[in-house]
């Protein structure tokens, strides 16, 4: 049974800011200086409340020169508490968008590198989900919510040293009434908040990836008459969305309870605050900034709850993008750093594999192909043709026994050297937005027009592609001119040829392939062969009987005898 690194649906929560600061890495100077002024934003906020009581006291003692100082004093605070208070959310706002675009990257690159059991196992929406949706909400909170936590909380404290200044009895009183049913009820918030942004966040890539999964079939869908089949179970995933928001919901009322607690608080404050004005032990202006400053507390407590509601669902989508950087890594790294010979034999030894269903794909293989060989692949449907063409490019790595290619370890290896030794072309080969000379010239040694032309006129295939309405500049791809399963197949042998391997495999489409395709196929194949090493996957009985060499799957038995 083969390791299968799929996504997890719930992923570890567990520390995962902490696993995610390395992303911060390159970011920690600016973060520091949007600390800075965010506290200093805070000390000038909280001051200009603790003005206000000034003014207020100078007004009533008739004290005008108090008085214009005290609101000299406050306006500037006021403006400068603003000031920096702006300056620290766009800073924030802007080390957040190159953090997360730093994060996209690496998860981009970690699907472009994963295993391709690792994309096979999982579904495509899920991984699109990944990298889209939860960076763009991850970006969402980075942008909106995470500057006004940052700043409330250290508002928040500020005041409540403030007012632990002017009167620690009142600050104590307010304190022991406020802060243990407030925790309680943001406890509850939490213990609910955790599953319920979770089962969303799984509901909503599970809706993704339905219709992106679909989408590709959906001329199949319509012809076969299956939309309203389709539809159904689509409407299903929506119920469960449906459901799965409803509780998120219910979670987030829980917060709700925290204004009926802040109500209650500010009462007993300001009849607190009277008794002790009337007893001559507070000034009206302290009581004043008192009253203000517990407001000022209960909101910043509210709004720091909403925003922990936010912070939960942020931390529930980082946590499934680092599920898929995780997930997505291949096993073994290139274990073995050493370069792979120009030429060489490839070997398998005893090999196995199975996707994971009752019966292996392929057991107990034994083969070599000698370097410059030439072996046709033949056998039914289904028999293991091209799993073991993947294992022979070193796209799976065996369950059990190994394939070495000229003696090294496909399994241990560098992927990137094995794929410059190694190319198979697989038997639909999807091309990307962008001309013809664009998907040709997608290689890591980036061939120029001269060089893409000197390999098509070396392939014969000249003519074919002066035959496409824009040569090579054609657009092709999703939104491009459409080319057939075969035509494709001409454009991954052209690239094979450009990024010069030694073992090319190539996964025959079907025996669909019209006959001039087919034998464009073909003499691209004759030209390209050299002393290369030529293993094809047959589906066309012409070529089983062309081979010199065959191998019959599902048995694993070579026979020499077939074709010339
Ligand atoms: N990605 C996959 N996940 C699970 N099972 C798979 C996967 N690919 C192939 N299989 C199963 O493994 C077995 C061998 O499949 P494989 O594609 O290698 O056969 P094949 O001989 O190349 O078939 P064909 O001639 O139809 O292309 C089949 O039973 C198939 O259903």
């Amino acid at each position: 049974m083969p390791e299968q690194p799929v996504l997890t649906e719930m992923p570890d929560q567990r520390a995962v800011f902490q696993r995610a600061a390395v992303f911060l890495r390159g970011h920690r100077l600016a973060l520091a200086g949007v600390v800075a002024l965010n506290l200093a934003g805070a000390v000038l906020t909280t001051g200009s409340t603790a003005a206000i009581g000034r003014v207020i006291d100078a007004a009533g003692g008739g004290d005008s020169g108090g008085l214009a100082v005290w609101a000299m004093v406050l306006l500037g605070l006021v403006a400068a508490g603003g000031g920096l208070a702006w300056l620290s959310r766009y800073w924030l706002v802007r080390v957040g968008e190159r953090a997360l675009a730093g994060l996209r990257d690496r998860a981009v690159a970690a699907v472009g590198t994963a295993p391709l059991r690792f994309v096979e196992a999982n579904r495509r929406g899920e991984l699109l989900r990944r990298v889209t949706g939860e960076i763009d909400g991850l970006g969402s909170f980075a942008a909106g919510t995470l500057p006004d936590l940052v700043t409330g909380a250290a508002v928040l404290g500020f005041t409540v040293v403030m007012l632990a200044a002017y009167s620690w009895l009142l600050t104590v009183v307010l304190l022991m009434t406020f802060v243990p049913p407030a925790v309680l009820i943001v406890r509850r918030f939490r213990a609910r908040a955790g599953t319920a942004y979770g089962a969303v966040a799984a509901a909503e890539a599970a809706v993704a990836a339905r219709f992106a999964e679909s989408l590709p079939a959906q001329e199949q869908l319509r012809v076969n008459g299956a939309v309203p089949r389709w539809l159904e179970r689509f409407r299903a995933d929506n119920d469960r969305l449906l459901d799965t928001q409803g509780e998120q919901v219910r979670a987030e009322l829980e917060l709700n309870r925290l204004a009926l607690l802040q109500a209650a608080c500010v009462g007993g404050v300001l009849a607190l605050g009277a008794w002790l004005v009337g007893r001559g032990l507070l000034t009206v202006g302290v009581a004043v900034v008192f009253v203000l400053a517990a407001r000022d507390v209960f909101h910043r407590f509210e709004d720091l709850a909403a925003a922990i509601g936010e912070a939960r669902e942020a931390h529930v989508r980082l946590a499934r993008v680092l599920d898929l950087i995780r997930a997505s890594a291949p096993a073994h790294p290139g274990r073995d750093g050493g370069a792979l010979p120009a030429r060489g034999d490839l070997t398998l030894s005893a090999v196995g594999f199975s996707y994971g269903g009752p019966h292996p794909a392929v057991e107990g293989l034994s083969l070599t192909v000698a370097a410059g060989e030439r072996l046709v692949i033949a056998g039914r449907t289904g028999s293991g043709k091209s799993t073991v063409g993947k294992l022979m490019a070193g796209l799976y790595t065996p369950d059990t026994g190994v394939v070495r290619f000229a003696g090294h370890d496909l399994a241990a290896a560098d992927p990137a050297r094995v794929r410059a030794r190694i190319v198979l072309v697989p038997q639909d080969v999807l091309l990307v937005d962008g001309t013809l000379a664009e998907n040709l010239s997608m290689l890591p040694t980036r061939p120029d027009l001269r060089r893409v032309e000197a390999a098509l006129g070396e392939l014969g295939l000249t003519g074919w592609v002066a035959s496409l309405p824009g040569g090579l500049h054609t657009p092709v791809g999703t939104h491009g001119s459409g080319l057939s399963a075969g035509e494709r197949q001409l454009v991954a042998i052209v690239r094979a040829v450009l990024a010069d391997p030694a073992v090319l495999i190539l996964d025959e489409a079907t025996a669909e392939v019209d006959h001039e395709t087919a034998v464009m196929i073909e003499g691209a194949l004759s030209a390209v062969a050299g002393d290369r090493t030529l293993v094809v996957i047959a589906h066309r009985a012409a070529t089983i009987a062309r081979g010199r060499r065959l191998l019959s799957m599902p048995a694993g038995h070579v026979d020499t005898s077939a074709g010339d």
